[in-house]
Parts: structure tokens; sequence; C-alpha cells
């Protein structure tokens, strides 16, 4: 459970003075997520998400990632918004955080994707892509290669206490990643969280994507290569290649990917890896026995990590000859 900071009723209840909602009718600790403490609340103007912003969101960052909710939502596609105050700014204080108001996105998260659902987020992510590509404020991501040494060296030997030789075996792969990470691929705003949890259907429909506060400027097809990661795995470490297809297509039936996209896809999808499992090991490493989260299994990642590693081309991830080509 991600609630690192609790609201108290009554500053709660003055918070909720700056905008047009009505009184507090109830308020509670959301059981999901990692970075940030979310709140579902409900007042007499109906329900919304509370955010508090927590340690990995830079405040400066904040008009970038609500700007852009507020430029894709311009543009049609379904994500939360932020509640505006009736005066100043959608960002205020609350209980010493950063806090915003948005609107509550109906549905629910797919716990185990299906092949279906993996080519409607394909499709959905080139459509963000797209979307965003007009949208005229920049973020460098915080979380790309150059970041990844460094998080495994606060790591430090804890790392092995996890599995014995890892912090050796990730430094290795490290070498090889920066030697071979592509630059010049197509760049534009990538969501660089895509994970199932932030993405609900309604009715068997993708009905939206959450959690922007990832975002950033960076290599397109990285993006894809995340969901690679996050999506087409089966629960026993299997690479799904009728998932992996499904989320390629999707995506291609969008914004086709160029020969360059394409052959990087692997690498890609290395890097994605691992940034996961250097995020997952230092919370595993560096997250209080008593507090109220859920610590996420670097493990997981590190599997993912040897796949990636050993994928020869594309037909690893269900790709056939007839690929798109663009
Ligand atoms: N606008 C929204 N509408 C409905 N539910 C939401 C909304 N925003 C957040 N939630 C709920 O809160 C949960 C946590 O939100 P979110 O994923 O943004 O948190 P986080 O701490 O940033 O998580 P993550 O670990 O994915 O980075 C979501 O899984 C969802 O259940
Ligand atoms: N999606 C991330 C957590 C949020 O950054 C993970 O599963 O490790």
């Amino acid at each position: 459970m991600a609630v690192y900071t609790e609201v108290g009723e009554a500053e709660l209840s003055a918070f909720l003075t700056r905008y047009d909602v009505g009184r507090l009718l109830s308020y509670k600790g959301i059981a999901e997520g990692v970075e940030n403490s979310n709140f579902l609340l409900r007042s007499e103007g109906g329900t919304f998400i509370l955010t508090l912003y927590e340690k990995r969101v830079n405040r400066a960052d904040l008009p970038f990632f609500v700007g852009l909710m507020e430029h894709l939502a311009g543009k049609g596609l379904s994500c939360p918004l932020p509640v505006q105050p009736r005066e100043g700014d959608a960002l205020g204080e609350l209980a010493g955080r950063p806090a915003a108001l948005f609107t509550f996105l109906e549905g629910m998260w797919s716990r185990r994707p299906t092949a279906d659902q993996c080519g409607a987020v394909g499709k959905a992510m080139a459509g963000m892509h797209l979307a965003a590509a007009d949208f005229p404020l920049q973020r460098a991501n915080s979380l790309s290669v150059d970041a990844w040494r460094p998080l495994l060296d606060a790591c430090g030997e804890d790392a092995d206490r996890v599995e014995a030789g890892l912090c050796a075996e990730i430094a290795a792969e490290l070498t090889e990643l920066e030697a071979n990470w592509p630059s010049d691929l197509p760049k534009g705003v990538i969501h660089a969280d895509l994970f199932p949890d932030n993405v609900f259907f309604l009715q068997g429909e993708l009905s939206g994507l959450i959690d922007f506060y990832f975002a950033c400027n960076d290599v397109l097809a990285y993006d894809l290569a995340i969901c690679l990661c996050a999506w087409c795995f089966e629960q026993d470490g299997a690479f799904n290649v009728t998932k992996g297809r499904a989320l390629i297509e999707g995506y291609q039936s969008v914004r086709p990917l160029n020969a360059a996209e394409r052959d990087a896809l692997p690498i890609l999808a290395r890097g994605a890896s691992v940034r996961f499992l250097l995020t997952r090991l230092y919370d595993w490493i560096n997250t209080p026995a008593n507090s109220f989260v859920t610590k996420k299994d670097p493990k997981e990642y590190l599997r993912k990590s040897r796949f990636h590693r050993q994928v020869r081309s594309l037909a690893d991830y269900g790709v056939t000859m007839d690929f798109r080509t663009a």
C-alpha cells in the first residue's frame, strides 16, 4: 500500500475549499502503487483522486506531468485531468507535500493481461506518442542509461544479498548497454511506466491511462520495449510470443516502426528490464520494513533481463517475416 503521508480530515477539508467540489464526505488511502500517496476521495461534487507527490517526483517536473495530462485529454485520450481550483494553480500543498486533485477514471486494471489487451495497449501507446508530438514542454528521462550505474552503486554489496553474484551480473550488463545504447532513433514524449496497473479496461475496452509521473522525452520505441517487459511474460517467467506479437502489431497499426527501431527493440528491452530491476532492487534494500508499501520483486526483472539478453531476432518476440516495414 502506498500511503507515505497521512492526511488529517481537518487539513483535507481546508484544502478542498480551494475547489468547487463541495464538502468532504469520505476518503481512504489506496492500496496500489509504490511512488506517491493516493487517496480515493468523495465529496458533494463527486469522486476524485487526491495525489500527494513523494520522493522520486521532483517538484519542478510537476508542471510537465500535469500539463501533459491536460494536453493528452485535450486530444481525446482518456487520462485523469487535474481539477482546477477557483483561483491559482492546480498544484497545491497538503500535509507538507505538493498535492493535486484529479478526476476519477472508471475501469479496472488487468491482473492477467490477454493478448487482446496487449494489442489494445500497443495501440493506445502509439496514439499517445502521436498525440504528444506537439506537447511544448520538455523533460529529460532521469532514469535512462546514465542513471543506472549510480543506482547499482547505491545498492552496493547489498545487491548480492538478494542473489549471489547479482552486482557483478548487472555491472557486466550495464557495460554492454552503455556501449550500445541507441541514441539516433525517433524521440518524443514517452509514458515510461505503462505497466498493466496503469491501464484501465471497462467492459472489454481500454478505458484510460494513468500515472504519467515518469513521462519524459526519450526514444519512442523504448516505451514499447518497457511494455514488452511488463505485459508479455507469464507468471512462470515465460515470454508469451502471442502477446508480444499483439503488442507490437497493435502499436504498428497506429505508428509503424522504422527498420532501425525494430532492430533496436532487443537492446531497448534489455535496458528496460535493467531499469526496473535496479529501481526495484534499490527500493527492496532501502524501504524500511515497517513502511506502508508493498515492495516489488527485483528478481522478476532479473529473469526478464536474462531473457532479453538471449533474444537474437524479433521472431523471439513473436514477430514474423510479414512484419510491416516503414
Ligand atoms: N484518476 C484515477 N482514477 C481512478 N483511479 C486512480 C486514478 N489515479 C490513481 N488511481 C488509483 O490509484 C492507484 C495508484 O495510482 P498510481 O499508479 O498513479 O500510483 P503510483 O504510486 O504512482 O503507482 P506506480 O507504482 O504505478 O508508479 C491506481 O492503481 C488506481 O487504483
Ligand atoms: N512499475 C514499476 C513501479 C513504479 O515505478 C515497477 O513495477 O517496478
